[in-house]
């Protein structure tokens, strides 16, 4: 229905013609974890939801009953109330079970799943441009009978893409400093990692990674940086052979078909994290220091162990190749603290204003 001011999306949204603000799903995550809490304490900052049109995807019910245990255990806090929210009420798939606080099972595992898939569908088919995910759990996803190791390959095979990344983001608040690290391979066994890690994944990342340092972060000539798997690199092959038989070799080539680009690696693991670190901290003295825009690392924690000592409470996952926006808080379902009430936001909040700025980027 269209009226000259404003018109109603399918879901209910009232949208003014001339708001030109990027719209938004906020997915409520498992709601025995602490996604519904973050989300109603991130979407009371007005620093947050005034660049951006917001609508939650979950289940009202369930939103009150969490708003309503806040307000008791935290009278003075700001919390948005869920009545002035947009929200997209989705239709409870019914399952045995119940939703507990504080864990996740098939019941919350079967909600999480239909929250997101709604908002994919909804998503393509173009009422919003971008999805901010609150924390799910893969373990109540899989008793829920939803075989994916996590939500990106949900997003990734429902948008039809084959080519996607997973990409930890975060500005440090001591120097102003981005932190920008890709995950060559995710959500596997550590076992399965040497044998997954080829030079056609490796190039198929790092022209991801590049793609994204480009389009989304206007930055002309990347400067990246390689892992190598192996403690020191492998030391010439003494403590491990990937690098000399392969990653060195697929490296060279790559700095000559990526003349565009500054490459460096394999860099050893342990020392790739220690010019962020201090460029994160700011703790270089008066020395110069040369930092990488972006950093691709092999396996999932080689990547994440970093990001989540500096930044584990402002650090945001966002989904690249994808064609639509994703972003989400670093952090999972915390069921340990779930109804405390003392669940931080500041990553959440962190991830809707990545949306808003990579929603403007890209249009
Ligand atoms: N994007 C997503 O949906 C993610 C989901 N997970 C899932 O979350 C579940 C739990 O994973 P964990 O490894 O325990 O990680 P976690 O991030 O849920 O918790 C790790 C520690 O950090 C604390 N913590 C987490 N978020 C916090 C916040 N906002 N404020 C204050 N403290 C916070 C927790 O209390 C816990 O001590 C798993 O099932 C995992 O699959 C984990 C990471 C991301
Ligand atoms: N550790 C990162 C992570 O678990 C991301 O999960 P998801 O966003 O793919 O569900």
């Amino acid at each position: 229905m269209k009226t000259e001011q404003s018109f109603f999306t399918e879901s209910g949204t009232i949208l003014r013609n001339d708001d030109l603000r990027p719209c938004l799903a906020v997915t409520l995550g498992d709601p025995g974890g602490v996604g519904p809490e973050v989300i109603l304490k991130a979407l009371a900052d007005p620093s947050v939801t005034e660049s951006c049109r917001v609508t939650v995807v979950g289940s009202r019910s369930l939103l009150l009953k969490t708003y309503s245990q806040l307000r008791e255990i935290l009278p003075g806090e700001c919390l948005a109330d869920p009545d002035s929210l947009s929200m997209l009420d989705v239709e409870v798939p019914s399952v045995d079970g119940e939703i507990t606080v504080g864990c996740g099972n098939a019941a919350s595992g079967a909600l999480s799943f239909a929250f997101l898939e709604t908002a994919i569908g909804k998503t393509l088919a173009g009422e919003f441009q971008g999805i901010v995910t609150g924390p799910i759990a893969k373990s109540a996803w899989q008793a829920a009978g939803h075989d994916y190791p996590g939500q990106t390959e949900l997003l990734a095979e429902r948008a039809g893409v084959e080519r996607f990344g997973m990409l930890f983001v975060a500005r440090s608040p001591h120097t102003g400093w981005t932190l920008r690290s890709l995950l060559a391979t995710t959500h596997i066994p550590l076992s399965q990692v040497p044998e997954l890690l080829t030079p056609e994944l490796m190039s198929r990342k790092l022209d991801l990674l590049v793609e994204c340092l480009q389009k989304d972060f206007g930055i002309a000539k990347p400067r990246v940086a390689i892992a190598g798997l192996n403690p020191h690199s492998g030391e010439q092959g003494q403590l491990g052979i990937e690098e000399k038989y392969w990653l060195i070799p697929w490296l060279e080539w790559e700095k000559k078909r990526r003349s565009d680009l500054v490459l460096d690696g394999p860099i050893p693991p342990d020392t790739m994290w220690v010019k962020p670190g201090q460029a994160w901290f700011g703790n270089h003295g008066n020395s110069s220091l040369f930092t990488h825009d972006g950093y691709l690392a092999l396996y999932h924690d080689q990547g994440l162990i970093p990001v989540k000592l500096m930044a584990f409470d402002r650090a945001i996952n966002t989904t690249i190749g994808l064609p639509f926006v994703r972003t989400s808080p670093d952090h999972g379902t915390a069921f340990d603290i779930a109804g405390k009430g003392i669940a931080n936001p500041t990553s959440m909040k962190a991830a809707l204003q990545l949306a808003v700025e990579l929603v403007k980027q890209r249009s």
